[in-house]
C-alpha cells in the first residue's frame, strides 16, 4: 500500500498500537509525520504513545475479548504489537479474518513466550543457542539446573526487561531464583526457561528490517545489561567480519521464519567469531534507542516505513553514537527532570523524556543520546548527560 489518506476522514490509514511505552511513542511520532491516523492501546492511561496518538483505549491486552472488541470497533489497517504481553491467540484469529498484524500474528505469538521462539530457532532452524530446559515445577527446575551446571540463567517464559530473571552461581541461589521467577513473569506464575550461561565477549542487537525491497541490516548495536535490563547501548559495535557475517546469517534466518514486514531486534551473543542466538523482538528494541541519534532513519522510522510498504533504499549511519538510560527509583505521579541545561550542554547530545505518568519502584523514564569521535567518547558523553539529569520525585 503506497497510498496514505487523511487522518480522521474516510480515507485515513489507521494504525492501532498494542502497547504504548517509549518505543511505541517514537513509532507513533514517525507515523504521525506521514499523516497516519493512530489509535493507541495499553493497560494504563496516559501511556507515552497515547500522548502523541489521535485517541486511545485502556484495556487489559491479555484479555482476548477486550482486545477483539477494540480492534473490531477501530478497524485498523495495521495492528502493531509493541510489547510481548498481548492476547496473541486473538491476533492470530483476527489475522485469519483479514486484519494485518505487524510483522505477523505468528511472530507475535512465538515471541510472546520464550519457549516458542527458542524451539523455533534451536530445534527447527538449527541456529546456535545456549543449552536450555523448560520447567513447570521446582523439582523439574532443580533437575535442569543440575544438568546445566553453574552458572546458569533462569527466566519466566513470559517476561521482558529482565523481570523475574536471575543468574545462578551456586546451589545457594536455586530457591531464591525460583521464587523471583514465579513473581516476575508478566502473566503471573508458571513455566521458566533455564539456560546455560554463555561467556560471551560482547552482545549485540542486530536491527533487521524486512521491507518491500527486501531485508536490510543496521550497523550492529552493542549494549550493556544489568540484571537483564539495558543500561547503555552504542553503534557501531566493532566486530570481526566473520562474526558479523554469521550474525547476519542468523538474523536473516530467524526474521525470514517469522515473516511479514517490520523492524526486528535480533539479540546475539558473540565470542571471537562464534555467535549464539538469544532472542528476537519482532518490533523496535530498547537498545535500538541509540538510532535516534546514530542514523538518518531511526529504528522507529524504519518500522513505520516497513509497515506502510514504503521503500528503504539506504540507512545512513552517522558514526560512533551511544545511549544511556535514565532510571528513576521511588514513588511519584509527578516526576520532574531538572538540570537539563547541563545535561544538554555538550554538542551532539539529545534527550528523550518518555512522559510516563507514574513511577512505583524502578522505571526507565528517559534516555540520553550522544555522538562523538569514538565509541568510548560517545558512551562517556551519553552517560554524563544521563547522570546530569536531576530527578525530582
Ligand atoms: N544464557 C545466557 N548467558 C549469558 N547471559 C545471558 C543469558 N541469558 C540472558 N543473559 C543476559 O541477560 C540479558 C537479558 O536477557 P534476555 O534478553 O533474555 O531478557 P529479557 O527479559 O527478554 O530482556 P529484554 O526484554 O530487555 O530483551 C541478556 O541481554 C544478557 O546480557
Ligand atoms: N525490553 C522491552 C522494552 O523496553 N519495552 C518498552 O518498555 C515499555 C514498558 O515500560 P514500563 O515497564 O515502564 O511500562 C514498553 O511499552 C516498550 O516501549
Ligand atoms: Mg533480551
Amino acid at each position: 500500500m503506497t497510498r496514505i489518506g487523511t487522518p480522521l476522514s474516510p480515507t485515513a490509514t489507521r494504525v492501532l498500537m498494542c502497547g504504548c511505552g517509549e518505543l511505541g511513542k517514537e513509532v507513533v511520532i514517525e507515523l504521525q509525520r506521514l499523516g497516519v491516523e493512530v489509535i493507541a492501546v495499553d493497560r494504563y492511561a496516559n501511556a507515552p504513545a497515547m500522548q502523541v496518538a489521535h485517541r486511545s483505549h485502556v484495556i487489559n491486552m491479555l484479555d482476548g475479548a477486550a482486545l477483539r472488541a477494540v480492534i473490531e470497533a477501530e478497524k485498523p489497517h495495521f495492528i502493531v504489537p509493541e510489547i510481548e504481553a498481548i492476547a496473541t491467540a486473538t491476533l492470530v484469529e483476527l489475522e485469519a479474518e483479514g486484519f494485518t498484524v505487524i510483522p505477523t500474528a505468528r511472530a507475535a505469538q512465538l515471541t510472546m513466550n520464550r519457549e516458542g521462539i527458542r524451539r523455533l530457532a534451536a530445534e527447527e532452524l538449527d541456529l546456535p543457542t545456549s543449552p536450555y530446559h523448560f520447567a513447570d515445577t521446582f523439582e523439574d527446575y532443580s533437575k535442569a539446573v543440575e544438568d546445566l551446571g553453574f552458572p546458569c540463567v533462569v527466566k519466566p517464559v513470559m517476561s521482558s526487561s529482565g523481570k523475574g530473571q536471575s543468574l545462578l552461581r551456586s546451589v545457594d541461589d536455586v530457591q531464591k531464583a525460583w521464587d523471583y521467577a514465579q513473581e516476575g513473569g508478566r502473566a503471573g506464575k508458571g513455566r521458566v526457561i533455564i539456560e546455560g550461561f554463555i561467556d560471551f565477549d560482547y552482545e549485540i542487537t542486530l536491527l533487521t528490517v524486512r521491507h518491500v525491497g527486501g531485508t536490510t541490516f543496521c550497523a550492529p548495536v552493542g549494549h550493556r545489561q544489568e540484571k537483564g535490563d539495558y543500561q547503555e547501548s552504542w553503534q557501531p559495535q566493532a566486530m570481526s567480519p566473520i562474526a558479523l557475517a554469521e550474525s547476519e546469517r542468523v538474523a536473516k534466518a530467524v526474521t525470514e521464519a517469522l515473516g511479514g514486514r517490520g523492524l526486528f531486534g535480533v539479540e546475539l551473543f558473540i565470542k571471537g567469531d562464534q555467535v549464539w542466538f538469544s532472542e528476537v523482538s519482532p518490533r523496535p528494541h530498547d537498545t535500538g534507542l541509540v538510532t535516534l541519534i546514530s542514523q538518518d532513519l531511526s529504528q522507529f522510522a524504519l518500522h513505520a516505513r516497513a509497515i506502510l510498504g514504503l521503500p528503504i533504499p539506504l540507512i545512513r549511519q552517522f558514526g560512533p553514537s551511544a545511549s544511556a538510560v535514565i532510571l528513576v527509583e521511588g514513588q511519584s505521579t509527578q516526576t520532574a527532570f531538572a538540570n537539563l541545561g547541563a545535561a544538554l550542554s555538550e554538542p551532539d547530545t539529545a534527550l528523550r523524556l518518555f512522559g510516563k505518568p507514574e513511577v512505583n519502584g524502578q522505571r526507565r523514564m528517559g534516555v540520553a543520546l550522544a555522538r562523538d569521535e569514538s565509541i568510548e567518547a560517545a558512551r562517556a558523553k551519553a552517560t554524563r548527560a544521563s547522570q546530569a539529569v536531576v530527578v525530582e520525585l
